[in-house]
Formats: structure tokens, C-alpha cells, sequence
């Protein structure tokens, strides 16, 4: 799927983020390995710290639905440069993406900054280090 339609999807479906408390809409576009998309928004709650990223929606729709391979991701939001994706979410990306899986960061003004899964968090923790205490 072509990078900037993936960007402008994202931006777009920012529309649907529940953010009455930060008032800062994200979207984020996943493309599976045989090119299906998944949106995502973030979701809000009175107890902010249940708040759920946009991206990790998007992954968890997925995943949900049973998908497990995937080719892209897309994240933009109202910021002076290229959305910077939390922590909990770079680990969930790690979680289900290849390290080398391109990641697509945008704002509202074409800033972007292409990157990989892995560029955004090097040295993840991962079920490879549960196997190793798993070894005896
Ligand atoms: O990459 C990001 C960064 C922040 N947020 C959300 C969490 C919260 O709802 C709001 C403010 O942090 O933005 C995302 O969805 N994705
Ligand atoms: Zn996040």
C-alpha cells in the first residue's frame, strides 16, 4: 500500500479518536502482509490512565481478528513534528511486527518520519528472553 495514502488514512481517522479529556486526536493505519487495513483511534476514559492509544488499537483490532502478519503502520497526530509513539505502544508494535517493518510517523503538516519497528525500541524485551529462564 502506498506510504502516503497509509499517512492520509491516519490522519483522517482521527476523526473517530474519544479524547474529551487530552483533546488530542491520533489515528494509526496497520497494514497486514496481504494488504487488509486496520484503523485505530485513541479511547479515553473518566480513569485516564485506561486511556488506549491509537496504535495499540489498531494492532489489538487486528490481532483480534485474527490477523498475525503485517507489512506497515501508519500514526499521525497534531504535532509540531512526526508523532512520537509512547512506550507501551513501541512494545505492543514489537510484540506483532518485524523489526524491520517500516513505520510511517506524521503530523498534520506532512512532516514525516519513516522508521522501523525495531529503530523504535531497541533492545525490546521479548519472548526470546522468557525462553531463557524457561530453559531448566
Ligand atoms: O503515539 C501516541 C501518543 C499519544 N496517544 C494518545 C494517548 C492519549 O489519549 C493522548 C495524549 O497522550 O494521545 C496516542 O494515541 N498515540
Ligand atoms: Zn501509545
Amino acid at each position: 500500500m502506498d506510504k502516503e495514502k497509509l499517512m492520509q488514512e491516519a490522519i483522517q481517522i482521527r476523526e473517530r479518536a474519544y479524547v474529551p479529556y487530552s483533546k488530542f486526536p491520533v489515528g494509526a493505519v496497520l497494514e497486514t502482509a496481504d494488504g487488509k487495513l486496520y484503523h485505530g483511534v485513541n479511547i479515553e476514559n473518566a480513569a485516564y490512565s485506561m486511556a488506549n492509544c491509537a496504535e495499540r488499537t489498531a494492532i489489538f483490532k487486528a490481532v483480534s481478528e485474527g490477523e498475525r502478519s503485517f507489512a506497515s503502520l501508519a500514526v499521525a497526530a497534531d504535532t509540531e513534528g512526526p508523532v512520537s509513539p509512547c512506550g507501551a505502544c513501541r512494545q505492543v508494535i514489537a510484540e506483532f511486527c518485524d523489526p524491520d517493518m517500516p513505520v510511517y510517523l506524521t503530523n498534520l503538516n506532512g512532516k514525516v518520519k519513516e522508521t522501523t519497528v525495531s529503530q523504535l525500541l531497541p533492545g525490546a524485551f521479548s519472548t526470546e528472553d522468557l525462553k531463557y529462564a524457561a530453559r531448566k
